[in-house]
């Protein structure tokens, strides 16, 4: 299952996007076995539309039957390992993609978090949209860990 991280701002090189970098490309690697990834990245320009319009832009990147997964600050609180069997349970019922949707400044269109497979929170504070990339791309490093059954996470 390939897994597409759509957000709203453009990551310039930096700190974060090196982070960004290395974990989407460990969750490639170590998902190889298990018939996940790979992941990448798209970025782009916040509208002046605000989320409406985003929101165009955003949709225009989610595939037919791809399984989508919004971001947002009063979604559903998980455990690493209850996202790592999510994950794993869209895997084994043959989803081929899965999207998951950052937004920018003013956040999310709700119609997005409606078509939304399953909104996802990071805790109930406000992250700038490149923590909240760097903190989904380590927890799908961590998912395909769990799944493969390494030491990387440990409860
Ligand atoms: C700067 S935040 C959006 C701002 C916020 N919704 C608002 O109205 O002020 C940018 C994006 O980062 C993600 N994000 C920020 N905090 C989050 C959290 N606690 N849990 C999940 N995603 C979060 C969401 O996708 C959000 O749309």
């Amino acid at each position: 299952m390939r897994v597409t991280i759509a957000a709203i701002g453009r990551l310039k090189r930096g700190p974060e996007r090196a982070l960004i970098d290395d974990y989407l490309d460990r969750f490639t690697k170590s998902g190889r076995q298990l018939g996940l990834g790979p992941a990448s990245v798209v970025d782009m320009d916040a509208r002046k539309g605000g989320m409406a319009a985003e929101a165009e832009l955003l949709l225009a990147k989610i595939p037919d039957g791809a399984v989508v997964v919004a971001l947002d600050e009063r979604g559903k609180l998980l455990t690493s390992p209850q996202f790592a069997e999510t994950l794993g349970g869209w895997r084994d019922a043959g989803r081929r993609d899965c999207v998951c949707l950052i937004g920018g400044a003013d956040g999310l269109d709700p119609a997005l978090r409606d078509r939304a497979d399953l909104v996802i929170s990071f805790g109930k504070m406000v992250w700038p949209h490149m923590l909240a990339r760097v903190m989904l791309a380590e927890q799908l490093y961590r998912a395909a860990s769990i799944l493969a059954g390494s030491p990387y996470h440990r409860e």
